[in-house]
């Protein structure tokens, strides 16, 4: 692969040879990384491995390692040897965990001569006002975390002359909204985030609504140990040499007005990929002045799946939450029967709240209830099999699986494991504990098929 210049996205990467679906298309580690607050306790601060059992720093008492190569690498590479004195003096420990990654990428940046200092170059020349002359992130935190990486900095005690030059506000707000733009959320095969992380090659790579591959990263697993978290960009469509090499910033399942709201949002810029065109075209062709009525729909179901999380994360009120998302549901049901039969956006909308039901149930332990719901979001992706290898469809496939098996119903259970396990086979390493729970889960239905087979000379 290699990176050149696009028609109208900048850089990006591209394929100088085909690719398979669960091919390797690129690994990295990352240049610099941190776990998110909210669960630093129980993450490996290196190798992002989750256990209950990791050794504290002894001086900020903030970082966790599972052990000592984990640590080392921590002090020298991740510049935990500046960032701890900085953590351990700040009173409530509260640093955003950007403003810790951009004190990170600058620790690592000074330290190095040559190479390293592309990125300071990179960070100096990238734009943090937008195109219409307002400046980016006005609304949001982007002068607190200025603020805030100044005094961390200074608490690191970081000898630098060069430091004060670097810490003026138009590098530093640079600096921080690349990082906006350009880190990587890390997560987890069952797609937890973990951390944040800056790659800076994977960081090039472009987005696309109907993406060839996906990034997955490595972090959780036991033999990673001392070894920083990684990227590995995976082939989920069959490429071909000269292809455009695309991943997706945002969830796949999101209809064409929720994608064009996030990316407008959250990176400010307005997708050209071809999905977009088909969709949005089709969407204006079909509802052309109904165009005002379906984005208010839109809006009031977006609303309804926004409070469902909310009742969910906030007050840990679920009926409460499914009752909402089963508003969004009849809703969707309303609009779809009344004004938009076949309308692309509900469908994607229908596929985003099967999926969102599905988990509800499971949590309320509506057990059968929840197969129905992942079944219909089975159902409604079955006409995209461009879609058919991303990692949320085996997510949901194996809960399936699972939910069968708990429910009896073996063959079922077994048929949807197989799905399972045929897409993480393609997509993660052999020590992901997620293909390891596949696998266990296959062979205890598989046994007991087998075995009620016998009994019942049934099949
Ligand atoms: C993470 S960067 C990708 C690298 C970028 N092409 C560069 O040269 O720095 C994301 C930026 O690339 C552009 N971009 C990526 N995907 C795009 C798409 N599908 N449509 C339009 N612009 C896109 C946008 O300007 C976006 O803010």
């Amino acid at each position: 692969m290699q990176w050149s210049k696009t028609e109208n996205k900048g850089m990006g990467l591209f394929a100088t040879q085909p690719y398979k679906v669960g091919d390797i298309i690129l690994v990295e580690e990352a240049y610099s990384w941190v776990t998110l607050q909210d669960n630093s306790l129980n993450i490996c601060h290196t190798c992002f491995h989750c256990s209950e059992a990791l050794k504290k720093c002894s001086r900020c008492k903030f970082a966790r390692y599972c052990g000592l190569d984990c640590q080392k690498k921590a002090w020298k590479e991740n510049n935990h040897q500046w960032e701890c004195r900085a953590i351990a003096c700040s009173v409530n420990r509260k640093t955003p965990s950007i403003v810790r990654l951009a004190a990170l990428v600058l620790f690592r940046a000074l330290a190095t001569n040559g190479q390293d200092r592309k990125i300071l170059e990179r960070c100096r020349s990238f734009p943090y006002w937008s195109s219409d002359g307002g400046e980016f992130l006005s609304g949001h935190s982007l002068y607190g975390w200025v603020e805030d990486l100044r005094h961390f900095m200074r608490l690191s005690c970081y000898p630098q002359k060069e430091l004060s030059e670097l810490l003026e506000d138009n590098f530093v707000m640079s600096l921080i909204r690349l990082l906006e733009m350009n880190a990587h959320t890390i997560f987890d095969s069952e797609l937890n985030t973990l951390g944040v992380g800056f790659f800076p090659k994977a960081s090039l790579m472009n987005h696309d609504c109907r993406p060839n591959s996906v990034a997955l990263f490595t972090g959780g697993f036991h033999n990673t140990s001392g070894k920083p978290v990684s990227i590995h960009i995976r082939c989920v469509r069959p490429i071909e040499a000269g292809e455009e090499i695309v991943i997706s910033y945002l969830d796949v399942c999101l209809s064409w007005m929720d994608r064009l709201e996030w990316l407008k949002e959250h990176y400010q810029f307005e997708c050209c990929c071809s999905r977009c065109k088909e969709e949005s075209s089709l969407t204006i062709q079909q509802y052309g002045e109904k165009l005002v009525e379906l984005k208010s729909d839109l809006k009031t179901i977006n609303h309804l799946i926004v409070l469902s999380e909310q009742e969910e994360l906030g007050n840990n009120n679920l009926s409460r939450s499914f009752e909402c998302i089963h508003w969004a549901w009849d809703k969707c049901r309303q609009c779809i029967q009344k004004l938009y039969p076949n309308s692309p956006i509900f469908h994607w909308k229908q596929i985003q709240i099967a999926s969102r039901m599905g988990y509800l149930c499971i949590v309320l332990e509506k057990y059968s209830q929840a197969t129905d719901y992942l079944e219909l979001y089975i159902e409604l992706l079955r006409d995209k099999p461009e879609f058919a290898y991303f990692p949320t469809v085996a997510l949901e496939m194996l809960k399936l699986g699972k939910l069968y098996a708990y429910l009896g119903n073996l063959s079922a259970a077994k048929r949807y494991l197989e799905k399972a396990k045929q897409i993480y086979t393609n997509l993660l390493v052999k020590e992901d504990p997620l293909y390891y729970k596949c696998e266990e889960e296959l062979y205890k239905v598989v046994v007991e098929y087998d075995w009620m087979v016998q009994q019942t000379g049934l099949c």
